[in-house]
């Protein structure tokens, strides 16, 4: 038989075979015929061992929405499909600057998990769309796998699409910038390319850190089995030039969250604080920079007290409440007791996955209240510039790991304190010359003038110092000599005025 005799056998053979199932459709009653195809569904089962699982591109009323589990399918299966798949489509992903692949309709590509093989079929059903003339196109997942591994796959499989899925949407994800005027959060794209690769400090440190963002960032389940809300606080401290903004841009490229940068001053009680803070979604850093400028600490505690002293007088006289009222709305600042308890209270108890990070320029400035266990989790010192870090800097700006001028260096870091940003700037490329020998000079230059001020400086203080301590000398010989002279104040006092005057007088007329 040749090819073509056995198409043309086929075709009669499936024009017969349509035939009888039209002839069946129009004389069997419906019942018997939804019987029958339950029963063959059955036979088939039996036979056949793998169970299908169909996802529909389109879902709800109407068939208008897109299905949830469809696109996560669609983005879970992009990373094993562009690498198994032969046919595929390309399309800008949403919220993304990048193509995004995806399996073409048709195709298959196959997954394993846990040790056990699952297929993934592409497919569209083509049909007359109910108010349109024309063609719908209903796509759709198909997930086959053996009967055998149902609970596997119902269960712990299909919970790995959707996170791998979520994950993967939120690497993929351009990061946004929120900052706030008032009590409202605008956003524009956050381009800060900081890496903790690029930073510049001690490698063991910067892992440290960096492992905890990490477990952090998949310890949802730990945190929901200690029963404790799933956020963390951060504390970055150190001089100024150190890098504490460079490092927050640097968790939010490293986790894919975004960042609120909260600017307190402008937010005008705690009330529109809450407001801010209630709008800041999961995966997301909340940043307050230079916490001890944006909040004056010493000054509220003042007003605590002074508050406390208000109320003890309105009960004594409860007419003064409108004047004492009218303190308050003046006064009505943040309070840092108000952001704390927010932050540890019910806030955390609507969401979860949020980092708080707090900067300053002086950590013993802060209020103990906020330094204390369990109000920010982690303290981070970033500070000047010392070798490990400068080897950091010189590969990373020069592409050098060592120089013959490299030991006169690091005794200079060791002496002199120079924050990570002014060393970076030394090594800046130079229009001149490309040598990494000019930039390291010109490094040392900068380091024994450091070293030089420093020096300057301490002997100034050391200066002050001698004054204030040789003044404290003083002073108490005038102290004692006042105490002389008090026994003669006090007898004064005791009405013998007249003589004294006269001594007075006396002294006087004597001096002049
Ligand atoms: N540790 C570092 N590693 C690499 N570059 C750094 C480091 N610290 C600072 N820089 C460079 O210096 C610049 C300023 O750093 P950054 O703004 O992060 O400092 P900061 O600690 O936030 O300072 P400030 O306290 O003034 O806000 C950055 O652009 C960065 O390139
Ligand atoms: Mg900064």
């Amino acid at each position: 038989m040749t090819p073509k005799d056995m198409f043309a056998n086929l075709g009669s053979i499936i024009a017969s075979l349509m035939f009888a199932w039209a002839m069946f459709k129009q004389y069997f009653p419906y019942q018997l015929q939804m019987s029958i195809e339950k029963y063959s569904q059955r036979v088939l089962l039996f036979v056949y061992p793998y169970i299908q699982i169909r996802f529909n591109e389109l879902s709800g009323e109407r068939f208008f929405s897109r299905s949830q589990a469809y696109t996560a399918i669609q983005t879970y299966l992009s990373s094993s499909s562009s690498t198994h798949a032969k046919k595929l489509k390309a399309d800008i992903a949403k919220n993304s600057q990048s193509l995004a692949l995806s399996m073409d309709d048709h195709e298959e590509v196959a997954d394993e998990f846990q040790g056990v093989k699952l297929w993934w079929a592409s497919g569209k059903d083509i049909s007359k769309s109910p108010s349109f003339w024309n063609l719908e196109e209903k796509r759709y997942y198909k997930l086959t796998f053996h009967k055998r591994h149902r609970d596997l796959i119902l269960g712990s499989y299909l919970d790995h699409v959707l996170k791998e899925a979520k994950a993967m949407e939120v690497r993929n994800r351009q990061r946004k910038l929120y900052t706030n005027s008032g009590t409202n959060w605008s956003h524009v794209m956050l381009k800060h390319p900081a890496k903790f690769e690029t930073i510049a400090m001690d490698p063991e440190k910067k892992k440290e850190i960096m492992d905890d963002l990490i477990a952090f960032s998949k310890g949802e389940e730990f945190y929901e089995r200690v029963g404790r809300a799933w956020k963390r606080g951060y504390l970055l401290y150190g001089p100024p030039g150190t890098g504490k903004s460079s490092m927050i841009a640097a968790m939010a490229n490293l986790l894919g969250y975004d960042l609120y940068d909260l600017e307190l001053t402008s937010v005008k009680n705690n009330t529109d604080l809450r407001k801010l803070l209630m709008e800041v979604p999961n995966k997301s850093i909340i940043v307050i920079e230079d916490i001890d400028c944006s909040l004056d600490l010493t000054g509220q505690r003042k007003t605590k007290k002074k508050k406390e002293k208000d109320e003890a007088e309105e009960k004594k006289d409860p007419k003064q409440k409108p004047e004492k009222e009218e303190k308050e709305t003046e006064a009505s600042q943040v309070t840092l007791s108000g952001l704390l308890n927010f932050i540890d209270g019910l806030w955390s108890a609507s969401g979860g996955e949020r980092l708080i990070v707090f900067t300053t320029n002086y950590v013993e400035k802060l209020d103990p209240a906020l330094v204390r266990g369990g109000r920010m989790d982690k303290h981070i010192e970033l500070s000047y510039c010392r070798f490990e870090a400068f080897k950091g800097l010189a590969k990373n700006y020069l592409q050098i790991e060592s120089h013959p001028l490299f030991g006169r260096i690091r005794e200079l870091l060791e002496e002199a304190n120079m924050c990570p940003a002014d060393v970076a700037e030394h090594l800046m490329p130079k229009p001149t010359s490309g040598d990494p020998k000019f930039s390291l000079e010109s490094l040392i230059k900068g380091l024994e003038k450091a070293k030089e001020e420093a020096r300057l400086k301490a002997e100034e203080e050391a200066r002050l110092k001698a004054e204030e301590e040789a003044k404290k000398i003083e002073q108490p010989t005038k102290e004692e000599a006042k105490k002389v002279e008090q026994p003669a104040k006090a007898v004064t006092e005791n009405g013998e005025a007249k003589l004294l005057d006269a001594r007075a007088t006396e002294n006087g007329n004597t001096s002049s």
